[in-house]
């Protein structure tokens, strides 16, 4: 699970917010801490969530219809008051804010992507990107440079002149981005961005969103009620009902760990192969020294309860596979370094799918290796075929297969 940040870590960080529409907001929320129960006639859009957001994370929040999302979002700026709790942003608590200041915030911090674009009519394209930057008093010539920059960093170079009504959804939906992009804030807030749009425009849009925050290095939060959506586009995602957090992972915990049927529903149709990472399902494996004679590296296996392991070198970098009939076969002081068959090695961060080919062209296992190139685990054909279907915990499966 993800463990809470320091203030210091989070760019966003929320703590016990409550958002209650009804008669009585604040005695609603007594009641509740008091623990005296519900008042009636009240809705709790947004019930004591506590959460951080990483400089430059993209962070999803998911969601049914009705599960407090649109609030929530807009609680974090105060387009909607929240009734208590803290919002802290770069280190100020906005819920404190004067007017003047939350209008600097949202003016030069925070830029919000809305799902109907809210782009103006009649104006022009340019002038839609350039209006945040006219706001915030940037001459005429800098702001249409900077328009222009932004429109071609979305793809929109020589649409300038043209008026909304002359694009199409996807169009639109750019040019609410550039205009975003355009006040350079810290961080983006995108409400359902792509929902209005069609399934390939939206595919396109996605994908352009991963490049753009490759590039720009913002932070991202992110609403959508579509898991493959959120999967794609999250660093880590908060699952919501009923305006509480149900679970926060990123993508592979909220696959491989559900915390509920709820999560599981949501999860059920999403490609473990696309999203889960090798270096999540490898399993540790013996690792032996590329020095050491047969007649050690036998008596390592039995130490260990093994049948085979890896050959690393000096530095813990895979060389090679073997087993122990191999080592019974050899002379005992044999060094492993000239026994050794060469081992298939795959990256930690490639996904299921990236070592399906490996692991199955070889009867051994494949070697995974963290950025460094040194060994992690191993992962095989079981492992991979456990990962792909819908077992509990796969490795600890894995671990009870092999005894
Ligand atoms: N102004 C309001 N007055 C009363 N209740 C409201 C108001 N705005 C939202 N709600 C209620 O708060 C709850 C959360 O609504 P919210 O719009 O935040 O959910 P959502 O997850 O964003 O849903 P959607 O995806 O449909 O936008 C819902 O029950 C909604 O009816």
């Amino acid at each position: 699970m993800s463990k809470a940040l320091t203030a210091d870590e989070a760019i966003v960080s929320c703590r016990n917010l409550w958002k209650v529409y009804g008669p009585d907001p604040h005695r609603y929320v007594s009641a509740h801490n008091a623990g005296v129960g519900a008042l009636d006639g009240h809705t709790a859009a947004v019930r004591d969530l506590t959460f951080d957001v990483r400089p430059g994370e993209k962070l999803v929040v998911m969601g049914l219809s009705g599960s407090g999302k649109s609030t929530l979002i807009r609680c974090l700026t105060r387009l909607v008051e929240p009734t208590s709790g803290e919002v802290i942003i770069g280190g100020r608590d906005v819920t404190k804010m004067e007017p003047a200041e939350l209008r600097g915030l949202r003016r030069d911090e925070c830029s919000m992507v809305f799902q109907h674009f809210g782009l103006f009519g009649h104006r022009t394209v340019l002038q839609n990107a350039a209006y945040g930057l006219e706001i915030k008093g940037v001459s005429r010539k800098e702001r249409e440079q900077r328009a222009r920059d932004v429109l071609d960093t979305v793809g929109l170079s020589g649409w300038e002149n043209r008026y909304p009504s002359e694009l199409s959804g996807g169009m639109k939906q750019r040019v609410g981005l550039a205009r975003a992009l355009a006040s350079d804030p810290q961080i983006l807030f995108f409400d359902e961005p792509f929902s209005a749009l069609d399934p390939l425009i939206r595919r396109d849009l996605q994908d352009e969103l991963l490049r753009l925050a490759k590039d720009i290095k913002k932070t991202f939060i992110f609403i959508t009620h579509d898991m493959a959506e959120a999967l794609k586009l999250g660093d880590r995602i908060i699952i919501m009902k009923d305006g509480q957090i149900v679970q926060v992972g990123t993508p592979e915990e909220i696959l491989l760990h559900p915390v509920d049927d709820y999560v599981r529903r949501f999860t059920a149709d999403a490609s473990r192969a696309h999203i889960v990472r090798v270096g999540t399902v490898a399993s540790e494996s013996k690792s032996i020294s590329v020095e050491t004679s047969a007649f050690d590296a036998v008596k390592v296996l039995d130490d260990s309860g093994n049948d085979s392991a890896i050959i690393v070198d000096s530095h813990g970098r895979p060389l090679g596979y073997i087993n122990r009939s191999k080592l019974l076969s050899v002379g005992h002081n044999d060094p492993v370094g000239s026994l050794h068959v060469p081992v298939p090695i795959i990256s930690s961060d490639r996904t299921l799918h990236d070592a399906t080919n490996l692991v199955m062209d070889g009867n051994n296992p494949v070697a995974v290796i963290d950025s460094e190139g040194r060994l992690v685990g191993v992962v095989d054909t079981r492992l991979l075929l456990a990962a792909l279907v819908d077992l509990p915990d796969h490795r600890k499966e894995f671990a009870d297969l092999s005894r």
